[in-house]
């Protein structure tokens, strides 16, 4: 095809080479031009790339996991890791086991704890069950059970026990050491600074808090892995799985002759101490569990208590789906307990969703950083704080009235709620008015502190069933990418 044929091109102008051109010109020339069209390109890419940071930040969904300690977060994250990222899920589990090991061996040292106080007769610490005292109750024991059956529980067989179970306090401090801050208990402390709420009324304008970054534990690998311990090198050292799942195995008889002590049974009820309730109990499952090859199944993994220090970030990438049901979600899980709450705020920015667990078979409980508070109204409080929060305002606020397994038995085994929340009334002491009532109550506040039509959805839950939380957490998921679609600007 000649010259004359083709189409008039404005751009040929300005790229045709200039007439007369020395082949020494047009050398240097033709570098120039390439040396501009690699810069050209190079800002091309940067605009790219910056455009697709853009983008998939504006796609990456954040949802913050809020309650008091123990109120199901965790458990929840957990749910939700095993329905949408089984791979790494698969890949993590095997680590627990170190985590439910803990959980068992604390479990039989609380027991063993509680025989001694009962040989030593000491007086019963109650953190008052009643709502309207204030101080903490001393219950000398010998009103609870006769001295004729404490010379039951300062039996031989007993005193055996405990002695052929001592080598697991070792091992106690070998997995704590390994597990770091997490696997230790809050214990009651209260300073006079410790607060509900002290993320509240923030000094400092939005985006300016610093995130603490010491707090930040990336993923629960850290804490698995060993690294949560400041001194990890040397607790890398002293961890030994093989020993410490000796040890337990080599106690398997001797704990489930423990736990299985009609004795023991009296000891801890007359004590108070539900230990089948507390979190993390496994010595139902020692036959299974206390064993050489244990390896944790899908369900012990959502059992076990790992408290969370800090806050830490779980990406979860939804693949599977329509175009609406696809996306990628930071879920951030945050340390519940008071001594903790300040480092909530930093992660407020930019939340498009809340979910706030409250565990209703709380209401006859105790905070355990304070045993003056009572575990619901912690929760009531922090509820509040929560819904008038002004980074949150616009926020989807999603609550989790958690722990309704629990709730049934307790009202089964005669717990009234009316003694320890008296506005409850003369409703029934059934689970269903329970809930709804408590139903009520969030949803009243979340109104009053709503200035702005904010949407809220409550679920009755509990967590530690995967099959029904699986549900729940689907329905929370469409409704939270709906309401993400719904605000989005597709300018
Ligand atoms: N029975 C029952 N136990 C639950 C339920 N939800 C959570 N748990 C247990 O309660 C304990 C505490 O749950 P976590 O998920 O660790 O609580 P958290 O809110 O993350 O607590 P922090 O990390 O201390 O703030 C665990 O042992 C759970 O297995 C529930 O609905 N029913
Ligand atoms: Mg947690």
């Amino acid at each position: 095809m000649g010259g004359m044929n083709r189409e008039f091109d404005p751009l040929d102008i300005v790229t045709a080479p200039p007439p007369g051109e020395t082949p020494e010109q047009r050398a240097s020339r033709e570098r120039r031009e390439a040396e501009a069209k690699r810069v050209s390109d190079g800002i091309d890419e940067d605009i790219r790339v910056a455009r697709a940071a853009l983008k998939k930040q504006k796609s990456v969904l954040r949802v913050l996991l809020l309650g008091q300690a123990e109120s199901g977060k965790s458990t929840t994250l957990k749910n939700f890791r095993l329905k949408y990222a089984y791979q790494q899920w698969l890949q993590e589990r095997a680590s627990w086991r170190a985590v439910i090991q803990l959980n068992v061996v604390r479990s039989a040292l609380a027991i063993l704890d509680a025989l001694q106080a009962e040989i030593n007769n000491d007086p019963l610490l109650d953190p008052g069950l009643d709502d309207d005292d204030e101080s903490l109750e001393i219950h000398p024991t010998h009103h609870a059970s006769p001295a004729s059956s404490r010379l039951e529980f300062a039996s031989d067989k007993h005193k055996l026990l405990a002695l052929r179970l001592s080598p697991l306090r070792r091992i106690e401090t070998v997995l704590k050491k390994r597990l770091g801050a997490g696997s230790e208990e809050v214990r009651n402390a209260p300073s006079q600074d410790m607060q509900a709420t002290p993320f509240e009324s923030p000094q400092v304008p939005p985006g300016k808090h610093r995130r603490a970054a010491e707090f930040v534990v990336r993923t629960w690998s850290d804490a698995l892995q060993g690294r949560a311990a400041a001194n990890h090198h040397t607790t890398a050292d002293e961890y030994d799985s093989e020993e410490v799942t000796e040890v337990i195995a080599r106690c398997q008889e001797d704990l489930i002759t423990l736990w299985n002590d009609p004795v023991v049974r009296k000891v801890l009820s007359s004590r108070r101490i539900p230990i089948e309730h507390s979190a993390g109990f496994f010595l139902d499952d020692l036959q299974r569990i206390a064993v050489r090859s244990y390896e944790p199944s899908d369900d012990d993994v959502v059992r076990a208590r790992l408290r969370t220090v800090g806050v830490q970030e779980h990406r979860i990438l939804f693949e599977q789906g329509t175009f609406l049901e696809r996306g990628e979600w930071l879920i951030y899980d945050v340390g519940g307990a008071r001594t903790m709450r300040h480092a909530w705020l930093p992660f407020f920015d930019n939340v498009n969703a809340v979910i706030f667990l409250a565990p209703v078979s709380c209401f006859d409980e105790r905070l355990d950083e304070d045993h003056k508070v009572n575990r619901l109204e912690d929760s009531f409080i922090l509820w509040k704080a929560v819904v008038s929060t002004k980074l949150l305002q616009k926020t989807t606020m999603i609550v989790f009235l958690n722990k309704c397994d629990l709730l049934k038995k307790k009202l089964k085994s005669g717990v009234y709620v009316k003694k320890h929340l008296p506005s409850y009334g003369e409703r029934p002491n059934d689970a269903a008015s329970v809930v709804k009532y408590l139903r009520d109550k969030f949803k009243d506040t979340l109104k009053q502190h709503s200035p702005e039509h904010r949407v809220g959805y409550l679920y009755p839950t509990s967590v530690t069933d995967t099959k029904a939380t699986s549900t729940t957490l689907r329905t929370v998921r469409d409704g939270i990418m709906r309401e993400h679609l719904k605000n989005a600007d597709f300018v």
